[in-house]
């Protein structure tokens, strides 16, 4: 008897919560728009009957098409939508109402808590003004040292491997460019002449200067790097698995689930990581009598002269981007787990992506020979005036590879797909959309789309003419976001690629041996092929 009354009760509960939510009105104006079938409680979720990565990714591939260009969806009570037109990505993205995230990055607040890509409200926009000067183009033309010294020291890898190989693109890059992101947080030594500081950074460097700076990463130092990048993948894992199964809550990630498990797991590994880059920047600091002010070094960049030198200690005008938060830490702005949330903000921002595109790019290029040859023959003629090597001059002088990279970047965006939830009702194209509402935006598709782009599978550089860029949605390629939300580390970002991706071209000779038609593609934090994928480097020797 108890049983049924439970039952009874469970099912009123049920029946209660469907309508309350169907019949709300939210829910009366999603109702409006197309999508597919929903069933009480569980919504679309029905669709997804394989929960793998590469079925995910095809469900919402079949999803997109059918319902082009837009459809909504539920799932466990929570409204989606679904967006690919440019021109409601274009209002989504540029809205204040539409700048909130929350599913899917909430799953991911347990490591970056409030760090910038998670972030929301006044903090978030405090904090992004205030790292926003890590970028500023004095700070850019210094990273480019490193850049060129870490694609350098790739390259020479690379050239050791033999005249001819075959190799899997995927690892290739996840060195260069998790070096060249945590060289952006600290900065360290590249620039520092005096016998006391080189004297400190071979006592105090955790990553020592071969390590950091990439000369030669010693085996400590190499298991280290290698958990890490293990622990951001199967972080990865997690944001899927969760994504698909709502239901599971923050608290049921225990070490009694197998997921729990490796939620815990990657987390301990990357806190050790992140504490151990601050403390050595800490340790730094100390001996070398403390870090300024916040307020300080903003005043001081109030009368920067461009000529200036700006890396000696008490004499800074412009910081890296670890140093603005301990100087932030000082003034009080910020304390010692913001600066912890955007070391891994950045960390997590900075790597995976820069590598895809460079993978990505490889790829295409080995495909498209005569592009290859093309752009070798711009980055060639600028290399061997420079020596091989690339700074400021020659990365503004390429733009052929530029329009490869871009193109590259078309089919294989990186954040293939992002999120938003709306806070008041916002006006579409064809639909008015209410607040509370998680919006998906496909960037993907809004590159492959047919109305914006002539056979939009083909690998065509010339799209990025100037000429045939003019009269193109502005809304139509996204590959960094756009509006207050875009990506902050972009010009970094782009400076790297192209950096990496002209020494690879002065290098090698790339042939195709796996083909990108049959690439299969997953997405987590970035897309990625399912599989290996491999190309033939024919290492190009001069006299
Ligand atoms: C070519 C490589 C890159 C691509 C394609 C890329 C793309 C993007 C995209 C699409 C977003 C928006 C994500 C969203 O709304 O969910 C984003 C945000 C972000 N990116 Fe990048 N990114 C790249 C490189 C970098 C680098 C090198 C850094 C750091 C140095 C960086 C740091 C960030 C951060 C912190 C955010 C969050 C910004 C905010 O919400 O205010 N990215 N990126």
């Amino acid at each position: 008897m108890l049983f049924y009354i439970l039952l009874s009760a469970l099912v009123a509960l049920l029946v209660y919560f469907h309508i309350s939510i169907r019949y709300s009105r939210q829910g009366r104006m999603l109702s409006k728009i197309p999508g597919p079938f929903s069933f009480p409680i569980i919504g679309s979720l029905h669709l997804f009957t394989d929960r793998s990565q590469r079925g995910l990714w095809i469900t919402i591939r079949m999803i997109t098409d059918t319902w082009y260009p837009i459809c909504k969806g539920w799932a466990m009570g929570l409204p989606l939508l679904s967006v690919r037109h440019p021109d409601d990505l274009e209002v989504i993205l540029s809205s204040q109402k539409a700048c909130y995230k929350k599913f899917p990055y909430k799953y991911l607040r347990s490591w970056l808590n409030d760090g910038l890509l998670t972030n929301k409200g006044d903090t978030y926009r405090a904090r992004r003004r205030m790292l926003t000067s890590a970028f500023h183009f004095n700070m850019l033309r210094r990273y480019v040292d490193i850049m060129n010294e870490q694609s350098g020291r790739l390259m020479t890898e690379l050239r050791a491997n033999g005249k001819e190989i075959v190799l899997d693109v995927l690892p290739i890059y996840a060195d260069v460019s998790l070096n060249i992101i945590i060289g952006f947080l600290q900065f360290n030594w590249y620039h520092l002449t005096s016998v006391r500081q080189i004297v400190i950074k071979k006592e105090y460097s955790y990553f020592n200067t071969e390590s950091a700076m990439g000369i030669d990463l010693d085996k400590t130092d190499k298991k280290v790097i290698k958990d890490y990048k293990e622990a951001i993948e199967d972080m990865g894992t997690v944001l899927i698995y969760r994504m698909l199964r709502p239901y599971i809550l923050d608290w049921m990630m225990t070490p009694f689930t197998e997921i729990g498990r490796k939620q815990i797991h990657a987390l301990k590994v990357l806190r050790e990581f992140t504490d151990k880059i601050i403390k050595e920047r800490r340790k730094y600091h100390e001996m070398l009598g403390g870090i300024k002010g916040y307020k300080e070094f903003t005043d001081s960049l109030e009368n920067q002269d461009e000529s200036e030198s700006i890396y000696a200690i008490g004499h800074k005008k412009k910081l890296p981007m670890l140093d603005i938060l301990l100087s932030a830490e000082k003034d009080g702005l910020l304390d010692e787990k913001g600066i912890k949330e955007e070391v891994d903000t950045f960390l997590l921002g900075g790597t995976d992506t820069t590598r895809m595109v460079m993978a990505y790019f490889t790829m295409l290029m080995a495909e498209n020979k005569e592009c290859q040859d093309k752009a070798r023959a711009e980055v060639c003629e600028l290399l061997e005036r420079s020596g091989g090597k690339t700074g400021m001059t020659e990365l503004s002088q390429m733009p052929y590879l530029e329009q490869c990279i871009k193109e590259s970047m078309r089919l294989y965006p990186i954040a293939s797909t992002i999120f938003r939830h709306t806070v008041d009702d916002i006006q579409l194209k064809n639909y008015t959309i209410p607040a509370g509402v998680v919006v998906i935006c496909h960037i993907i598709d809004a590159h492959r789309d047919p109305n914006f782009w002539t056979e939009p599978e083909k690998f065509d550089p010339d799209r990025f003419l100037p000429e045939n860029c003019r009269h193109r949605h502005s809304f139509a390629y996204l590959p960094f976001s756009a509006g207050p939300r875009n990506c902050i580390g972009q010009k970094f970002g782009w400076m790297e690629v192209k950096a990496v991706c002209s020494r690879l071209l002065y290098n090698f000779y790339l042939e195709p041996i796996d083909s990108t038609r049959d690439m299969q593609l997953i997405g987590d934090f970035v897309l990625r092929p399912a599989d290996p994928f491999h190309t033939k480097f024919i290492r190009i020797d001069r006299e």
